[in-house]
């Protein structure tokens, strides 16, 4: 049996049109997708904004009822058994807000505790294990109102896993977090899996945090899963040959025709940094196109190939875009 297996999962949502118009015009926020996710599996859900990432985890969470499809959580059915799934799950929504500021991180967690049915005699251990796996334990008497950022995520997750689910959803964890920060979030959640058995799925927008923490990756866009497998077999779909960034001075011509996205750009110096994939022999012809355009080159480099190519690969444009 699969932790997670996703069939055919379609949402949409009414768009608002302000008066008079009484038309109803729909967003097609995820448009068919299937995955499978095994048990003590780390999957990644990895795509840039507004991709259909938060919709999905709220499907498979049970906040939100898909338009068409169904999933299964455990082996329950989604649309039969929410009941049955809210138990053995739970869910760190993007920008929670849900911890007692004027409370301290223990007595929060006594709180969540006792709202989840914690067994009063597992209590005190659980809190304590939970707080020393975040690195808390030590500021577990400050109100969460000092923690820093980081604290109250690492705080977050913790009150996630304070009913012992056997399936975490994490939405971009790491998001707004500084770079010390969002290493140590890594790093127990990449513990979560493999030193507690869980089965963790998460959405991001970094690459970097894709590729370094999940064992496979699902590439997101606009509703559409365009790529699934391991983060090298992903990186597999671009020669490593192919993986360039040119940086140039001046005009960037609009509808270059190869798969290259600006991933930088910097007004004051007018220059830009373009990645993308582009196969060896056509770089000279890649060079000499923009050159026609009124782009300065000033540096051709071949690079080893990212997720971040691969997005450009499969979408024609960049991650950031
Ligand atoms: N409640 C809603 N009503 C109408 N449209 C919505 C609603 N929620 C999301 N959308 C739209 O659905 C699409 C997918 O949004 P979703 O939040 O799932 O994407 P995402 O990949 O999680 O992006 P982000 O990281 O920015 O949250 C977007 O176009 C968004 O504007």
């Amino acid at each position: 049996m699969h932790a997670i297996e996703v069939s055919n999962l379609k949402k949409r949502y009414p768009k608002k049109i302000p008066l008079p118009f009484r038309k109803v015009e729909w967003v097609e926020a995820v448009r068919g997708i299937s995955f499978k996710v095994k048990k003590g599996e780390l999957f990644g859900l990895l795509g840039p904004n507004g991709a259909g990432k938060t919709t999905t985890i709220k499907i498979l969470t049970t906040l939100l009822e898909p338009t068409e499809g169904n999933a299964k959580i455990l082996g329950y059915d989604l649309r039969k058994d929410a009941r049955e799934i809210r138990k053995r799950i739970n869910l760190v929504a993007e920008g929670e807000r849900t911890l007692y500021w004027r409370l301290s991180g223990y007595e929060n967690l006594k709180y969540f505790a006792r709202i989840y049915y914690v067994p009063k005699r597992e209590e005190k251990e659980r809190i304590e294990k939970l707080l020393r796996f975040v690195g808390l334990w030590e500021r577990r008497n400050d109100l969460v109102m000092n923690y820093s950022r980081g604290m109250k995520q690492r705080l977050a997750i913790a009150k996630a896993l304070i009913n012992d689910p056997e399936v975490l959803f994490l939405d971009e964890p790491t998001l707004g977090l500084d770079v010390q920060s969002s290493i140590f979030v890594r790093e127990f959640v990449r513990k979560l899996v493999d030193e507690e058995r869980k089965t963790v799925l998460l959405t991001t927008h970094y690459m970097a945090e894709a590729e370094q923490l999940c064992d496979r990756i699902a590439i997101i866009d606009h509703g559409k899963i365009i790529a699934l497998d391991t983060p090298d077999g992903l990186k597999k779909l671009v020669k490593a040959e192919d993986a360039v960034e040119i940086r140039l001075k001046g005009r960037i011509p609009n509808e270059i025709p190869w798969r290259l996205a600006i991933i930088e750009r910097d007004i004051e110096s007018d220059t830009a940094l373009l990645r993308g994939t582009v196969d060896e022999e056509d770089l000279p012809k890649l060079v000499e196109w923009l050159v026609k355009r009124g782009a300065k080159i000033i540096s051709v480099e071949q690079k080893e190939p990212t997720l971040e190519d691969v997005f450009i690969k499969l979408t024609g444009r960049g991650l950031r875009d």
